[in-house]
């Protein structure tokens, strides 16, 4: 995937793990690649995670419903997961494994990677990753260890720095404050709750899509 491919790529960038949906996550994703996201990441974390071979089942469901449809498939954490079934790439944060030794048990495999500081973007860059998941940009309830709120300004920093390397804002984000975060320097957003937990995920992803294509116009 060229560079141009993955920046239109991580336009709405969904994540889900069974805990995020009280539906089942084959429809709710389903539901959403009909709506228009353009990549998804299965991350099973959390209380009530599936383990084993529960966990890696509804991977493959996921992953064959991706296929079907031309969505790359991240797995969230888990590397030998996603070695095991061929995913599309890999996302990790600052807690896992140091991302110049994912990067060479992964090879050319998509590699995403969490940054909260300018120091580790640009660490994270030097080894080897692909694109960089930004945030809590705004409140979040899905993640209990999440840093501290920081709105758009990393974003807007690592821009005004030259760093043109890929990049998608995650927290808080739904279709009502997309733009902002766009408009700010991002190429996407990553939602878990704006459609695992919308009455319509179909609709949650196609108001997103619109929120950040307007916005891409405009800037
Ligand atoms: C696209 C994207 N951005 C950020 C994250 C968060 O990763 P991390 O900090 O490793 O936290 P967990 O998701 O592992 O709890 C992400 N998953 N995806
Ligand atoms: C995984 C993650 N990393 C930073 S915030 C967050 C949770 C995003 O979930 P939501 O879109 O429901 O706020
Ligand atoms: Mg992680």
């Amino acid at each position: 995937m060229t560079q141009g491919e993955l920046r239109k790529a991580l336009q709405v960038y969904f994540i889900m793990g069974s805990p995020n949906t009280e539906q089942p996550a084959l429809q709710v994703l389903e539901e959403a690649i009909a709506g228009g996201i353009t990549i998804f990441q299965f991350r099973e974390k959390g209380r009530h995670a599936l383990k084993g071979e529960a966990k890696r089942a509804l991977a493959r469901g996921l992953q064959q419903l991706c296929r079907a449809h031309g969505i790359p498939f991240i797995v969230n954490d888990d590397i030998d997961l996603a070695v095991a079934l061929d995913a599309d790439g890999v996302h990790i944060g600052q807690e896992d494994e140091p991302v110049d030794q994912v990067r060479a048990r992964i090879g050319n495999k998509l590699l995403g990677v969490s940054v909260h500081t300018v120091e580790e973007a640009k660490l994270a860059v030097a080894q080897g990753a692909d694109y960089l998941g930004l945030g809590p940009v705004f409140p979040t309830g899905t993640k209990e260890d999440a840093k501290e709120v920081q709105g758009v300004s990393l974003i807007q920093k690592l821009r005004e720095l030259g760093m043109d390397i890929p990049i998608v804002g995650i927290g808080g984000i739904h279709a009502g404050n997309a733009g902002e975060v766009v408009a700010a320097g991002a190429d996407g957003v990553s939602v878990i709750t704006a459609i695992s937990q919308a009455g319509s995920p179909l609709k949650a992803a196609q108001d997103l899509l619109e929120a950040v294509n307007s916005q891409v116009r405009k800037g």
